[in-house]
Order: structure tokens, then C-alpha cells, then sequence
């Protein structure tokens, strides 16, 4: 055996120009466990990073997990997806990156020309006065009554509630099957739900891979997307082509039918001016992933990696059997109200669910039972004969 680190690079217009109509529906999760830890604005910062990615609006929907099962968490959802709909034209009239709103104006970007100087003025504003609004909550530490009574979204928390002791909530912000769903110039806009799901002092939840799972399910019910993006709620995008960089690997027909996930390298942003404790990780992301990628592929590090729906839920790997029609989407509840579709999602998100379905965590879904839950189910994927890549654009 020799060390073959390999190094890959995408062409994004040639899948553009040979696939346009046939892309599939990715879902984005996002997870957060709690509002003080994580503040709702980070969390929002991520979404809407993701929000913004160069796709089709009608093949992207963005989840929020809350395991914080915070109002707190629900009202900044509620604000970015009305900022949603100026941030979304900002990012495509301008093509700008990144598309984290912090991140962008932290950035110091210099405008071009008149118009833009302007625009970009009104949407620095929009965004401070959302901050200053979603702010004014947590330093109360509870969303106010006037607030709460202008959404119907509220209403899901009893006065019993606490965030190990409620029913399942949630709520399609935006549901991208519906026409009115518009941004401000009047283009459609990715679905976006929010997620807190049931939790009862008498029922271990396992965690981040028992949020995870719970949003598999519900999101096959909504949206149902082929590719699964999963990210911390501290991670954002940081770069808008990136569905479309994972797409040239899945979709490539020498290699890409064997891929199961496709793990990006994390960076940080905070890191200290010598880097004395190492956060940059460069062994890790210049050396052993690429090295590990000449060998089968990377593992599973739990965020900026995008999985196969089909293989997360337990597919094994088998030559005759790999080929996938990426063009067909079978999207769940294409009928029906936003509500009928919200009411048979929930159960989806219940305590019992698993006790009733035990392959989950075990053969389906990630792993239960470790600290690094994404590294096992990684390990296990390969174990049923996939393969796995990294991308380090
Ligand atoms: O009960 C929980 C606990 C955590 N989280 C979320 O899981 C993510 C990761 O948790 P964190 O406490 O930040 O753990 P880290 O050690 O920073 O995470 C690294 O290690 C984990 C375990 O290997 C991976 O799952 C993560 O993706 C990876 O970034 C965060 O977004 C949390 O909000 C939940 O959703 N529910
Ligand atoms: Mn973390």
C-alpha cells in the first residue's frame, strides 16, 4: 500500500449545461440543542447561508432542528425567513460570498457602483434591525406576548412546555410547494421548516444522531430529498456552488454511483492569530483526508457532509443494483395543505416512534450508542460496500 492522497476539482458547467431540468431535491439539516450556548442569530446566520445556495429554490428545503425546543429558537426562524426574502435577490443580483449575512458584512464588501452602494445599505439594515429585534427576545429570555400572538406557529408550546417535556413541534415556515411563496422580486423561495421533536423526561432521545433521524423522517414526508446535507448550527456555508460541486461527483457515471457521502473539511473562523491550539486542523484536512480519499474515501465528520438519502436509511452497496435515476422525485404530500402536511409529519418526530420501528439507530438512520455517532455511521457505510469523497474547494 502507498500513501495516494488525491485532489479533486469539479466541472460545474458541464453538469449545468448536460442536466439542467434533472437535478434532485437536496435537504439541508441544520441541528441546535440550545439557545444560550447557540445563539438564535448564529443559527439563523447558517440557514440563511444555506438558504442562498446557487440552486432551484423548488429542489432546496432547509430544516431546523431545535433540541433547545426553544421560542427563542422558533422567532429568529420566524424573522430570517422574512429577511429570507430580501437577503435570496441580494446574493443572485450581486452574486456575492459568502451568503452567511454576518460573515458577508463582517467581510467589509466594497460596493459596485451607485446601485449597489445602496442596496447593500438597505439590506445592512434590514439585517441590523432583525439582529436588534431577535436580540431584544434573549435578553428578555422569552419571546413577548405581542410577538407571540401575530403567529400562529406559538401557539405549539403549552404553558408546560420545557425543553425535555413537550409535544412534538412544527411548523413549515415557507412551503415551497405553494405559489404565493415569493421573494421580493417575485421568484420562489426554498421550503423551510422547523423542527423541536417530541421529548419526554421517561425516553432517552440519543442526542444529535436522534435529532438527525427524527429529521430524516420528517423530511421524507415533506420533501423528500435524494441528498442530505447536515451541518452544526455553528458551520456555515461559505461558498453558493457547492450543491452543485457535490452534484459533478454523485452524478459523475464512472465513479459517482459508488459515493455515498461527500465530506467537505471544517474551517474555522475564530481561530488565534498564531493558531497555537491547532483549530485549523491542517493535518487533518491537507493530509489524512485527502490520503484517506486515495483509499475509499473520508470519514463521516457529522457536518458539511452530504449524504444519499437511500444510503443513510440502510441501503447496502451492490454493483448491479447502483444505478440511480437522479431525474424522478418523489416528493411526499404534494397534495393537500400546508397543515395536513405539517399533522402527519409530527408523529414522525414522537418519543415512540423508534420503540415501534427499532432498526432505527441500529440498521437505519444514524448509529446510536457512541459520542461520535457521524464516524461510525460513517464506518458503517463503508462497510456496506460504499465509498465515500472529499471536496476541499
Ligand atoms: O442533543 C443534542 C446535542 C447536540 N446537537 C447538535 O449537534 C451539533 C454538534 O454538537 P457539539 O456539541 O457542537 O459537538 P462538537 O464536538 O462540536 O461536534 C463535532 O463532533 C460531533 C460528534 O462526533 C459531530 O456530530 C459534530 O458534527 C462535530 O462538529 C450541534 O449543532 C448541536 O446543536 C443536537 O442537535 N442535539
Ligand atoms: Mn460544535
Amino acid at each position: 500500500l502507498r500513501w495516494n492522497p488525491v485532489y479533486r476539482s469539479t466541472f460545474k458547467d458541464r453538469l449545468s449545461n448536460r442536466y439542467k431540468n434533472y437535478m434532485p431535491c437536496v435537504d439541508v439539516f441544520v441541528c441546535t440543542a440550545d439557545p444560550i450556548l447557540e445563539p438564535p442569530i448564529m443559527v439563523v446566520n447558517t440557514v440563511l447561508s444555506v438558504m442562498a445556495y446557487d440552486y432551484p429554490p423548488e429542489k432546496l428545503s432547509v430544516y431546523l432542528s431545535d433540541d433547545g425546543g426553544s421560542q427563542l429558537t422558533f422567532y429568529a426562524l420566524l424573522e430570517a425567513s422574512k429577511f429570507s426574502k430580501y437577503w435570496l435577490p441580494y446574493c443572485r443580483n450581486y452574486n456575492i460570498e459568502p451568503r452567511c449575512p454576518a460573515a458577508y458584512f463582517k467581510s467589509m464588501p466594497e460596493p459596485l457602483g451607485a446601485t449597489h452602494a445602496s442596496d447593500l445599505a438597505s439590506i445592512k439594515k434590514l439585517y441590523g434591525e432583525m439582529e436588534t429585534r431577535i436580540s431584544k427576545s434573549g435578553n428578555l429570555g422569552r419571546v413577548s406576548e405581542e410577538i407571540r400572538s401575530k403567529h400562529e406557529g406559538f401557539s405549539q408550546w403549552e404553558s408546560s412546555s420545557s425543553r425535555r417535556d413537550h409535544p412534538t413541534i412544527l411548523k413549515i415556515l415557507i412551503d415551497g410547494r405553494r405559489s404565493e411563496e415569493k421573494d421580493v422580486e417575485g421568484l420562489p423561495l426554498p421550503t423551510l421548516v422547523y423542527l423541536a421533536r417530541e421529548k419526554r423526561p421517561q425516553y432517552f432521545h440519543n442526542y444529535k444522531a436522534g435529532a438527525m433521524n427524527a429529521l430524516i423522517r420528517v423530511s421524507s414526508k415533506i420533501s423528500n430529498g435524494k441528498i442530505i446535507l447536515t451541518l452544526d448550527c455553528d458551520m456555515y456555508s461559505n461558498n453558493s456552488q457547492t450543491i452543485r460541486d457535490v452534484l459533478c461527483c454523485f452524478m459523475d457515471e464512472k465513479q459517482g454511483q459508488k459515493i455515498a457521502f461527500i465530506q467537505h473539511p471544517q474551517k474555522f473562523a475564530n481561530i488565534t492569530k498564531n493558531d497555537l491550539y491547532g483549530g485549523s486542523l491542517r493535518v487533518i484536512a491537507e493530509v489524512e483526508f485527502e490520503g484517506l480519499d486515495g483509499f475509499g474515501g473520508p470519514i463521516y465528520c457529522g457536518t458539511g457532509c452530504f449524504h444519499r438519502r437511500d444510503t443513510l436509511c440502510g441501503r447496502a452497496f451492490s454493483d448491479e443494483d447502483c444505478w440511480v435515476d437522479w431525474e424522478t422525485q418523489i416528493r411526499m404530500g404534494t397534495e393537500g395543505s400546508t397543515q395536513d402536511l405539517e399533522e402527519e409529519a409530527k408523529p414522525l418526530a414522537s418519543c415512540t416512534y423508534e420503540l415501534l420501528n427499532p432498526q432505527w439507530g441500529k440498521q437505519v438512520g444514524l448509529k446510536y450508542g457512541f459520542i461520535n455517532d457521524d464516524v461510525t455511521t460513517g464506518m458503517e457505510i463503508h462497510y456496506r460496500g460504499w465509498k465515500s469523497m472529499l471536496l476541499n474547494p
